[in-house]
């Protein structure tokens, strides 16, 4: 039997604090928008950086972006801002990773602490050699903050799991009715 034969509970868990990742970047005149201030674009991209990694350090190995859902911008980012980017795996099922990401600036020109400015939830799913997905660890919560998300990406999963169905059903019902859009 192949490790991914196994189910997860077969395989040895994994606790969170094992794949916890910050990146951290200093904001440039190129990263800004037409107002001026970062564009969220570049802190999604971080984001995914960041969760990327995580899903990487869980999983053993190669994983990608199934969906980044709750992107959330919280305050401006500005030029000079120095951006941490703080990620770990809330939950993870057979072969895929919900990670969140909550993204702290410091500003260059103010002595206070780091302001959260973003956050975000993220779906990976780990893959083999040839893009197919693959069994991960099961993640151990360790703090009462990492069971909280734990039970709060079930949630999520949940909702997510139940929104793609209904959406399917509908435009099922509609396709047999004939109905072109
Ligand atoms: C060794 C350590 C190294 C560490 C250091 C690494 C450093 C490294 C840093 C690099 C950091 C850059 C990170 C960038 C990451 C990209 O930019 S990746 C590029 C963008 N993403 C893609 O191209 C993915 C394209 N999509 C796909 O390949 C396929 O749709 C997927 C995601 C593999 C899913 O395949 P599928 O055939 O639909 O498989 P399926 O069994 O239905 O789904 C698999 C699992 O995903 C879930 N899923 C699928 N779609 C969705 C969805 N839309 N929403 C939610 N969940 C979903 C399913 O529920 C299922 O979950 P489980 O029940 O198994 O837990």
């Amino acid at each position: 039997m192949t490790i991914q034969d196994r189910s997860p509970e077969q395989i040895a868990g994994k606790p969170t604090s094992a794949a916890r990742t910050t990146l951290s970047h200093i904001m440039t005149g190129s990263d800004t928008n037409l107002l001026g201030t970062v564009h969220g674009g570049v802190i999604m991209k971080l984001v995914d950086d960041v969760a990327g990694a995580v899903a990487g350090r869980h999983s053993g190995g190669p994983a990608v972006t199934a969906s980044m859902d709750e992107m959330a911008f919280l305050e401006p980012v500005r030029v000079g801002d120095l951006v941490h980017v703080k990620a770990q795996v809330n939950w993870t099922g057979r072969s895929s990773m919900e990670v969140g990401v909550r993204v702290l600036a410091e500003r260059w020109n103010e002595s206070t602490p780091a302001v959260q400015v973003g956050s975000a939830y993220l779906v990976f799913a780990a893959v083999d050699e040839n893009g197919k997905p693959r069994v991960v660890p099961p993640v151990l919560p360790e703090t009462e903050k990492d069971r909280r998300r734990y039970q709060e990406a079930q949630i999520r999963r949940t909702h997510r799991l139940a929104r793609r169905r209904a959406i399917k059903e509908l435009r099922d019902a509609r396709a047999a009715e004939g109905i072109e859009d």
